[in-house]
């Protein structure tokens, strides 16, 4: 608990940053089941916002759970702290003047909210990779599927643990027959609209 410690208000402030870098500092949250596309689209969303010119970072699942993270597992309670965690850093960077990408599964929308609540207004976009299940299971990049109707990992999210849709994302990208390069380009074109690329 932060007791008998003070915030210092540093003079090199977010806005400062963000002036330098001519750039709207921000969340861009993608959620999903895993194998949806989570990482994919992250990749190529950030090769094209790098190519426009924006500072950004990258902050996946698999990589954080090496490092920060690499104490929790899957149960409800991890969960939760891990994205308690990825929150937070997510705060730092956005203060940092950076447009943050992050691909968790991140199942509980108490816990996506409570990093929009986190950062200022505006500065969070929820993004829905709405991919079914049946989908993601067939491509089973990694195998995991399959272990987990093995009985191999009993809290797999969709199988053995819940996943909680977005009731109302700022983007929607839908399964359709679009390739991940396409859902790339459509986050952009929403992000612009909605004047987060400016
Ligand atoms: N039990 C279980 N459930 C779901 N996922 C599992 C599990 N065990 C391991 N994995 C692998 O861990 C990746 C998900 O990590 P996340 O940090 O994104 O999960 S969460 O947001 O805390 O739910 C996830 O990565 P993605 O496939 O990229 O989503 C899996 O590769
Ligand atoms: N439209 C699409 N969008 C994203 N990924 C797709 C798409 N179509 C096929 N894929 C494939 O599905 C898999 C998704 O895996 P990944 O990006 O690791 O998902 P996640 O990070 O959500 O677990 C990759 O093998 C990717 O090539």
């Amino acid at each position: 608990m932060a007791e008998n410690i003070v915030w210092h208000q540093h003079k090199v402030d977010k806005a400062v940053r963000a002036q330098a870098k001519d750039q709207k500092p921000q969340v861009i949250w993608l959620t999903g089941l895993s194998g949806s596309g989570k990482s994919t689209i992250a990749n190529i969303l950030e090769q094209k916002l790098e190519a426009m010119g924006k500072h950004t970072y990258l902050l996946d699942g698999d990589n954080i759970r090496h490092g920060l993270c690499g104490d929790l597992g899957f149960s409800d309670k991890d969960r939760v702290e891990n994205i308690r965690r990825i929150s937070e850093v997510c705060k730092l960077m956005v203060d940092a003047g950076l447009i943050v990408i992050t691909a968790f599964i991140s199942p509980f929308r108490d816990d996506r909210n409570f990093c929009r609540k986190l950062v200022d207004d505006g500065e969070f976009a929820e993004v829905f990779v709405d991919t079914p299940l049946e989908v993601c299971e067939q491509r089973d990049p990694k195998g995991l599927y399959k272990k987990a109707r093995a009985g191999d990992i009993k809290d797999f999210t969709g199988i053995g643990s819940d996943y909680e849709a977005p009731k109302a994302p700022e983007v929607h990208l839908k399964h359709e027959q679009e390739t991940a390069e396409q859902a790339a380009d459509r986050l952009i074109e929403a992000l612009q609209q909605q004047g987060r690329l400016t």
